[in-house]
Formats: C-alpha cells, structure tokens, sequence
C-alpha cells in the first residue's frame, strides 16, 4: 500500500486539503507515502513494520528556545512534523495545552539534581504517574481531534469507529485508559499479562468502568500480549470490520511526544546550572528500556540538533537489548539460564519456561524490544549510504536489511552477529548496561540513604547505570537519567528495599492520596486465553455491544 491509501485498509483517503509536512515510510520498506494523520491512526504499517519520518527535521533554532515553557516548546518540535494545513497551529497549540494541563507540575517533567554530575528527570507527574501519561495525554486528543474532523456531519454506523487495542506490562494500559476514557467514536481494548503487573497498576486499569475501556488478563507474558495485538493488525478480516488503531509505542505520535522532554530537561539544566552548564554543551541520558521507545525518542532528538554525549541504555535482567550492544547478536533468551535451578536463577529472580525473568522492575519484563526495529532501520540506512547511490536506493536497502532481520527473529529466534559497521554505528551513539533486582534495591537504598530520595526499580535501574556509566564518561559530562514511574506503583520492591530503614514509613512517604482507596473500587476485566483469535472475538462482541448502547 502507498501514498494516501485508505487507512487500515477501508478508512477514508487522506484529504487532500490537510497537505503533510512530512511523509512516513515502514521500516520493511514495503509501505510508504503516509501523512502524520494515517500513521496516527493506522499505528502499524501493513507490511508489518513501524513508521518513521522520511527525513528527520533538524531544528536550526533550537538554541533560542531555551526559556520556553514546556508547551511551547512542544508546539516548536511537533510543528517541525505536524504542517498547519495538517492541523491549523492554534488548534495544534490548544491539543497541546489541554494534554498538559493535566499535569501536577507547572514543568510538565521537572529535572531534579540527585547526586554529583547525576540529574533526575521526573516523568511520572500525569495523571498514571508513569512517563507514558506523557505521550498518551497527547495522543488521546490527538485520536479525538482527528475523529471529530473526519465525522463531522455524519450519524450511525457512517461514523469512523476506532478501536484501539494495545499491550502493556503494567504503565502503558492504564495511561492509555486515562487519555482515552468517555472519548466519544474510540473503544479501548488493553491486553496485560494476567498476575504479571504491580497490584497498583492492575488497579488503575481495571477499576476505570466507562463503557468504552475493555481491560484483557491475558494468560501468557508482556510479548504473548504484543503478538496478539500486531496479529490483530496483520488480520484483513478484523481490519475489514474495524479500524484498528494503536497505542504503544509502535505509534509514531508516541516517540514524537516524547522527544521535547529531551529538549526541556536539556534546557532545565542550563537554567539550573548556568555556571557549568552551557547551551551546545554535550549532555548523556541513562534510560530503563524494554520496548525501546523512551530512548528512541532521545534518539530523534539528538538527530534533530540536540547535543547528546550518548545514551545508556539501562536494562533489568530481560537484557537482549544489552546483549545485542555486547555482542552484535539480538536473540531471545533460552528458557532458562545456565544456573537455573527449576526455573529460579542463582539470583533468585523467577525465570519462566518462556524466557522471561520476572523482575522488580515488571514494566521492563520484555522479551523483545518492538522499537529496536526502528533504530535498526537508521543503522541500515547509515551503512547503505557508504555505498554513495541515491537516497531512494538506501532507503530500500534499509527497508529489505530489516525486513531480513525481523524475518530471522520470527522464524529463528534470533538474528547477527550484525556487520561490524552496524555495530560500531550502535556503539558510537548508545552503551548498555545491565542491572540485576540485587542491584536495584541496593540502588534504592543507597540514593535513599545518600540523599533521601525514593526512586522506583525502573528509574532505579536507569540511576544506577549512569552511576556506572560515569564511571567511563568524559570529564565533568552532566548525566539526565530518566525517572520513568512514580515509587508508589512498585510498592512491594520499594517496601523490600526501605523497609527496614529507621523512619521509612511507605503509606506517610510515598503513597499519593489517588491511590489510597483504589482496591475498594468496582473492578471489571476479562480473562483470556493466549490466542489472538479469542481476543478478536472478543473485540467484535465488545465493540458491537458499544455501537448498539448495550454498554
Ligand atoms: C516504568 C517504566 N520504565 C521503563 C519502561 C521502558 O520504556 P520503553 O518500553 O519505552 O523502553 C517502561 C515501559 O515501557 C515503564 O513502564
Ligand atoms: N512497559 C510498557 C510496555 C509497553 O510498551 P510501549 O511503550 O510500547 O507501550 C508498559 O508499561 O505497558
């Protein structure tokens, strides 16, 4: 499929009235040509691959916007990709100010000074208090914005239905709820791995009871979720009947999103260390990863102009992105480790038949790292382009390199050792570093202790590798680590680090007032088996049951 086809297949063409700025590509190289508005609404390209921009857009003025408020800096970046005759700027200005609003910061992501040349960057102030309320504030305006537009004037079943359906391991479910909740034309289907996520995060999805949010226990893990979702995707029939739309990370609005917190936090540390800290200097991000996105998001902002020393990519014990930067290999883990002792590793962490480890830091508890696959088409572009031919040439070659590597992941497990160039590419602009659930806790209890500061296990992953990561960097190099989830929604590993520190008291330090009450509250779930085809059964009775008002 290509330039200004049909979304999903049977939507609505692209209207020629809203001309894009920017054109998308998949990064399998077989679909390409669409607007910001169909990647937004389609979420994942036909050919079953991820949408990036054509061209990165460099941001020659970014210097000058180094005391803007967070919104408009954020109006700045996105207008780089969203033209005004795609969404007129006062109404682009008004999407952005309501999705912020929402927010118990005025900074929107305030950056805090933890320790020495270390800087926490707290993500966690929306409404889920996870960083992912971010871009899912944004993105359920967006979705809203673009529905009103294509239904005005129309009634009943001629109306654009979306139906959004999503995995998550425990962040992404509940903030997606809360950006698309009551929203008129949109049903929300959110797939989580049954007993799998914190008992707050569970809570937060399933006791939203509006009629358009459906909460899926899947029995299976995070990655069983996020198969069934892109079958669901790849599937002409439930496409043919519903306009499928997409809320993780595999949705461009989300990584775009996020690239101005990059900005605003380099900002922040200009106005907050003027004396150290200059506009143009070189600046590193340490970010818990699994699904790869929060770091792709840096990525596109250090391609747009941002100066970034590098990124240090913090994985839990689910390390195949840590694997891969070690040893060019990006392969699903085996069963079990080596020293597995019926299913339990030496560290005590549980590994199940699957290959998950089931950690401290469960958001994390990835297999596969969907957003990988963009980074890895940029690595294959950069590497055909050595070759000097034409820009179109490269872009296919990127295109087929993936579409190779994603063959062998799915049919092999597995793909790599990759070419030594693509590797060193890898290398010059990211590191990993890998932290055990030992060393999460000893993390939240140093910084507790040190300066204290509660951290939660991912940003406690993320802290701990720039600690590490500092180790190596260049002389007097500021490191923003990113602060992913607020410490209240990971009670038990916090509790299990702090609990016997004299005075810590969870309840009086770090449990905010929304989440007290939360498991007195009307739950509603469903519980399904690991088969796309009962979600998809699902979802069509659901859906109907919305349209007909039997909800
Ligand atoms: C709290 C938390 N930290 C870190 C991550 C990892 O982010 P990403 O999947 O974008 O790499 C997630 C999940 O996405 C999360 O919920
Ligand atoms: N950690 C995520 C997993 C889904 O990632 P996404 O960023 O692709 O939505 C979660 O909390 O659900």
């Amino acid at each position: 499929m290509s330039n200004g086809d049909a979304v999903n297949g049977n939507g609505p063409a692209a209207d020629s009235t809203h001309t894009p700025s920017q054109r998308y590509l998949s990064t399998r190289g077989e679909d390409s040509g669409f607007s910001f508005e169909d990647v937004v609404l389609k979420g994942l390209a036909s050919d079953g691959g991820l949408y990036i921009p054509e061209e990165i857009p460099q941001a020659p003025e970014w210097q000058s916007w180094k005391d803007l408020s967070f919104t408009d800096l954020a109006f700045n970046i996105l207008s780089l990709y969203i033209s005004p005759a795609e969404i007129p700027a006062d109404d682009l200005r008004d999407i952005i100010r309501r999705s912020y609003s929402t927010f118990r910061s005025e900074h929107v992501t305030p950056l805090i000074h933890l320790k020495d040349n270390i800087h926490l960057l707290e993500l966690f102030h929306g409404p889920t208090f996870a960083f992912k309320d971010v871009a899912l504030q944004f993105l359920g305006n967006l979705f809203e914005y673009f529905l009103v537009r294509r239904n005005a004037g129309k009634e009943g079943r001629d109306r654009y239905h979306l139906t959004v359906v999503g995995a998550t391991s425990g962040d992404t479910g509940s903030a997606a709820i809360y950006g698309l909740r009551g929203k008129k034309d949109v049903s929300v289907f959110m797939l989580h791995p049954k007993g799998r996520v914190s008992p707050i995060q569970e809570l937060q999805m399933t006791t939203v009871l509006d009629p358009n949010v459906h909460n899926l226990a899947v029995t299976g893990n995070f990655d069983n979720c996020q198969d069934i979702v892109k079958a669901l995707f790849a599937d002409p029939d439930i496409n043919a009947t519903h306009k499928l739309g997409a809320v993780n990370s595999i949705n461009w609005a989300r990584i775009l999103a996020q690239t101005v917190y990059y900005f605003y936090s380099y900002f922040q540390l200009a106005r907050q260390q003027p004396d150290t800290f200059k506009i143009g200097d070189k600046v590193r991000f340490s970010v818990p990863s699994g699904n790869f996105g929060d770091i792709l998001a840096g990525y596109f902002a250090f391609r747009m102009g941002l100066p970034v020393d590098k990124f240090v990519i913090a994985t839990n014990e689910n390390d195949i992105l840590d694997r891969f930067w070690k040893t060019g290999r990006y392969e699903k883990k085996p069963a079990y480790g080596a020293d597995a002792q019926g299913g339990l590793e030496s560290d005590g962490v549980k590994a199940h038949e699957d290959g998950v480890k089931e950690t401290l830091s469960p958001a994390m508890d990835i297999l596969v790292s969907s957003n990988f696959e963009r980074l890895l088409w940029f690595l294959a572009y950069e590497v055909a382009a050595t070759a000097g031919l034409n820009d179109e040439w490269n872009k296919r070659q990127a295109g087929q390199q993936v579409a190779s590597w994603l063959s062998d992941l799915k049919t092999k497990g597995g793909f790599g050792p990759v070419y030594d160039d693509v590797l060193a590419s890898a290398r010059r602009t990211f590191e990993s570093e890998r932290v055990s659930d030992p060393q999460t806790l000893d993390t939240i209890r140093a910084f507790y202790r040190d300066v204290g500061y509660v951290l939660d296990p991912h940003s406690a992953v993320g802290v701990e590798a720039a600690r590490r990561s500092a180790e190596r960097a260049p002389q007097g190099v500021q490191i923003i680590s990113l602060s992913t989830a607020h410490p209240a929604k990971f009670a038990g590993a916090v509790n299990l680090a702090l609990e016997k520190e004299e005075g810590f008291d969870f309840e009086k330090k770090v449990l905010p007032e929304q989440f007290v009450g939360l498991d007195k509250k009307e739950k509603r779930v469903r519980e399904v088996v690991n088969d796309w085809k009962a979600v998809r059964d699902i979802v069509r009775e659901e859906v109907e049951g919305e349209l007909q008002g039997k909800r």
